[in-house]
């Protein structure tokens, strides 16, 4: 919540676009408890954070980095095993979005986090499709999806996965549209290089995270090697200084998914004031405000916005700016950005475009 509740109504009504949000990010201590049970998998018994949804949802406030979140992030997910387990993962992300006023998400899902565990592609990817159709229809929100690569397992595991004929399948039948890199930061983009050749040889969109806890060098080393036209997260091109690599992403209109709470709460910086919002914003970075992993970092969209408000205090023209950005920086037809724009002019004149601090 603004302290404001004008803020608050308007930041509400901006139609937003959610491009940095991992589905498996959006699994509740309440679902992963609930799906624990019906498909008898059991939660470890020499961690008591997971005695109860209540002692986890504590431990989910304590992260203390990328590591120690990612620890829990891959246990849990160990609870999805059917195609209506992911469908119900995904559907409620999107009824939580609609209340936040998301119109359109690009999301993430982590294949192989899924396929070594024995659950089948088809399995992963008609779930989501099954919540993501059913958004559409009764929510009003349009989805893509996108497949991340996992940076802490050995590279040839993901060129595996993506080769697979399943994997190839749904990137030809327009299921899956994009390509990502995530987990721990601990190996340069440059190993995935091949996988980001060969997709972006198939016309599939192309994205990576960068520059989270590892340094500003990776997002160059993003930008060289996998020819990413988004970075996720991107912070420390804003804490390290390289004015060079500031210009490049600007000049190649780089937009950088960032998710100012997460970098809280894992700890990238020690208060949500150190993320460089202001510095983008002067530096004419552009970028998008995103949750990354709500029902873990205690924050879905709307929570993140007002926290960048209540922090940079931002005009009504600069989130007009971001959202702009926001909305031409997605991968969904010029006919559906013509839409999202026009809600956004609604919202606009509805609160007023004055160039005024919102306070
Ligand atoms: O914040 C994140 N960073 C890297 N990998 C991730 N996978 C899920 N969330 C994250
Ligand atoms: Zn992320």
């Amino acid at each position: 919540m603004c302290k404001s509740s004008e803020q608050h109504a308007f930041l509400a009504a901006l139609p937003k676009v959610e491009h940095h949000i991992h589905l498996e990010g959006a699994l509740s201590p309440e679902l992963l408890f609930k799906l624990a049970e019906k498909n008898q998998i059991p939660l470890p018994t020499d961690d008591p954070s997971f005695a109860s949804i209540e002692s986890l949802k504590l431990r989910y406030t304590r992260f203390t980095c990328l590591d120690d979140f990612l620890n829990y992030y891959y246990i849990c997910m160990n609870a999805l095993i059917t195609e209506d387990d992911f469908e119900m993962l995904a559907w409620d992300y999107f009824t939580r979005a609609k209340s936040d006023g998301v119109h359109h998400v690009e999301a993430f899902f982590d294949p192989q986090a899924h396929l070594s565990r024995g659950v089948a592609y088809a399995t992963i990817v008609d779930g989501l499709n099954a919540a993501r159709s059913r958004a559409e229809s009764e929510l009003g929100i349009t989805s893509l999806l996108t497949s991340c690569y996992l940076r802490h397992l050995p590279v040839h595991e993901s060129v595996a996965t993506f080769k697979s004929p399943e994997v190839q399948e749904h990137y030809k039948n327009g299921s899956v549209i994009g390509v990502g890199l995530c987990s721990s930061e601990n190996n340069p983009p440059t190993l995935w290089s091949e996988i980001f050749q060969e997709a972006s040889s198939i016309g599939l969109k192309l994205t990576a995270h960068a520059g989270e806890e590892g340094p500003a060098e990776y997002l160059a080393n993003a930008l060289d090697h996998l020819g990413v036209t988004r970075i996720d997260h991107g912070i420390r091109l804003g804490l390290d200084h390289d004015p060079d690599l500031m210009k490049r992403v600007v000049d190649n209109n780089i937009l950088l998914t960032v998710c100012p709470v997460s970098n809280v709460v894992l700890r990238c910086v020690p208060h949500i004031s150190h993320v460089p919002i202001r510095k983008f914003i002067d530096a004419g970075v552009k970028f998008s405000v995103n949750s990354d992993d709500p029902a873990y970092f205690g924050a879905y969209i709307l929570d993140c916005f007002c926290a960048v408000q209540e922090t940079f205090d931002l005009s009504r023209k600069e989130w007009e700016t971001i959202t702009t950005n926001s909305i031409e920086h997605s991968w969904c037809s010029a006919d559906r950005k013509s839409d999202l724009l026009d809600a956004l002019s609604v919202v606009m004149n509805t609160h007023g475009a004055r160039d005024i601090t919102l306070n």
